[in-house]
């Protein structure tokens, strides 16, 4: 006997669709003026004839995810009249570039089942005896019945009028004729809702989402998180064999921190400040080391933040030097000896600017502004998500399409220096974990850059990816980085087959995101 597939009832119960119940989302239509989606449930066996009912909008409000994942990918009026089994390839909902959605790692049950019905699948389902329909809901392949607590539960169908539907013919040709002409209005501005209910509970300084273009909303497969996510396999120097600054205190001097850098152990691995070796025979040393690969230790360094009171405005700005570069910062970490108010300690507090996610009108999907002026130098916000082995991201990467947006980032930037192989080098995933920084485009002609920030100088594995401000950058102006970060004497590879267009329009565009 197959376990029963509890069903809420139709709109007047108070009861929710509870999220693990729903298999996927067949169909949709309009009834009584109701945004209505046809279900199918999951059930416990294989099968292709199992439970599917019509139910409102407003009863699947904690299957928004799965309602989203059917807007995307149902046919689009164009592809109406294609033969069942035809390929029905995803859409994205941001580039109009076909997709196949990736199953998010919340999503448990999607590896555990086929996303298609297997032509083997039998019906096991069995009958029942005495069933009371319920006329409000369209149900096939079986009888709902309503129970004293609100719930209807689904038994196998037996007798006359019930319909049987195969989910391998689903949805049939009227079905679609009806989606394509059915409303999805409130779905949409519950889906859209939903997604900024989520971004008001992201701490710190208000995440906005504005879409002038169309009814989308980005993916609400996505979690905010604050700090990385560590896949299997991926291990990060815990916080405690954090080596920290020794010889600092919180005030050394007229209100000095590790700004004085002969002192700081953790600037002991920053760049090397050359206008402060004034010796001749320190700087001859100096330019036997450098020329040799010898030790760096003890030569004065750049600082990498505007103190304040310099210039007030940059206060906390990166200086020009490490703007110009691309030398990585070293920032104090909590076993340092200089306090937590010490100005080494910037990027580990996380964004301070107010943000907004938006459509944009030239086909790069959702893009990032600022709702505020930025300073040249200014920190934005970090890369979130989570951090994947190689392998994993080479999976990843070869079970999506070509053309699918990319949320892969490596953390490569000390492979060369430290010796790393290949294959030991870890990959930020922010597709379904981040932050908004997820949304930044890319640009030839970008207006931030990314800087390689660590706490911990021991992990050359594990840092942070910040985003900085290159210029000023005016409150609405969109934010884009240089998905390439070469250097400017390094040379592009030409672009290969199927690389991927861009659409920055910078006039030195060019012309390719990735080659
Ligand atoms: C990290 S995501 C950026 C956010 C993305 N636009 C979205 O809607 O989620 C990177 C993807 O955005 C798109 N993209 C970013 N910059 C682009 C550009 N200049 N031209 C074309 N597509 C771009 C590409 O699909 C790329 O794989």
């Amino acid at each position: 006997m197959p376990a029963m597939v509890v069903i809420p009832t139709d709109g007047r119960s108070t009861s929710r669709v509870a999220v693990d119940k729903v298999h996927s989302i067949v169909c949709n239509r309009v009834q009584d003026g109701v945004e209505q989606f046809l279900v199918r449930w999951e059930t416990s066996h294989s099968t292709t004839t199992p439970p599917l009912s019509w139910h409102s909008i407003n009863v699947l409000s904690r299957c928004l995810e799965e309602v989203q994942d059917y807007l995307d990918s149902r046919p689009k009026p164009s592809q109406v009249s294609l033969p069942q089994g035809a390929s029905r390839k995803r859409k994205s909902p941001d580039t109009g570039l076909d997709v196949e959605r990736r199953p998010s790692p919340f999503e448990g049950r999607l590896h555990q089942r086929s996303q298609t019905p297997s032509l083997s699948r039998s019906s096991s389902v069995s009958t029942s005896s005495n069933p009371t329909p319920v006329p409000s809901i369209d149900v096939y392949n079986g009888i709902l019945d309503s129970t004293e607590n609100g719930f209807i539960y689904c038994r196998p169908a037996s007798g006359a009028g019930i319909q049987k539907l195969d989910t391998r013919t689903l949805p049939t040709s009227d079905m679609m004729r009806a989606a394509r002409d059915s409303k999805v209005e409130t779905t949409n501005m519950l889906i859209r809702a939903e997604y900024v209910r989520r971004l008001n509970r992201v701490p710190g300084k208000p995440i906005s989402l504005f879409n002038s273009m169309d009814s989308s909303t980005p993916s609400l497969r996505f979690r905010y998180i604050m700090d990385y996510v560590l896949a299997p396999g991926v291990h990060r120097a815990s916080l405690d064999s954090q080596v920290g600054c020794q010889k600092c205190s919180p005030h050394m001097g007229r209100d000095i921190g590790c700004e004085y850098t002969k002192k700081c152990d953790c600037l002991e691995y920053a760049a090397v400040d050359e206008s402060r070796i004034t010796d001749p025979d320190t700087r001859e040393e100096y330019e036997l080391a450098l020329a040799t690969g010898g030790s760096l230790m003890g030569y004065p360094k750049k600082f990498p933040y505007f103190a304040e009171g310099t210039k007030v405005q940059r206060a906390g700005c990166l200086v020009n030097f490490y703007l110009k570069s691309r030398n990585p910062i070293y920032e104090c970490n909590n076993n340092c000896r200089c306090g937590p108010s010490c100005r080494n300690k910037n990027v580990q507090f996380g964004r301070t600017v107010e943000v907004e996610i938006f459509k944009t009108p030239s086909g790069r999907g959702w893009g990032l502004r600022c709702r505020e002026d930025l300073h040249e130098g200014q920190f934005i916000d970090t890369y979130r998500g989570e951090i994947i082995t190689d392998a994993e991201a080479t999976r990843r990467e070869e079970a999506s399409s070509k053309a699918k947006a990319s949320y892969l980032y490596s953390l490569d930037k000390f492979a060369e220096s430290e010796n790393l192989a290949p294959q030991d080098i870890y990959v930020v995933d922010g597709e379904f974990m981040g932050g908004p920084s997820k949304f930044i485009n890319h640009s030839c002609e970008p207006n931030c850059r990314q800087y390689t920030v660590s706490y911990n100088k021991h992990d050359c594995r594990v840092y942070d990816i910040a985003f900085f401000a290159c210029h000023f950058i005016p409150a609405g102006e969109e934010l884009t980085f240089d998905y390439l970060d070469k250097d400017d004497d390094e040379t592009i590879d030409e672009p290969g087959e199927g690389a991927i267009p861009c659409l920055c329009g910078a006039s030195k565009c060019r012309k390719w995101l990735w080659t």
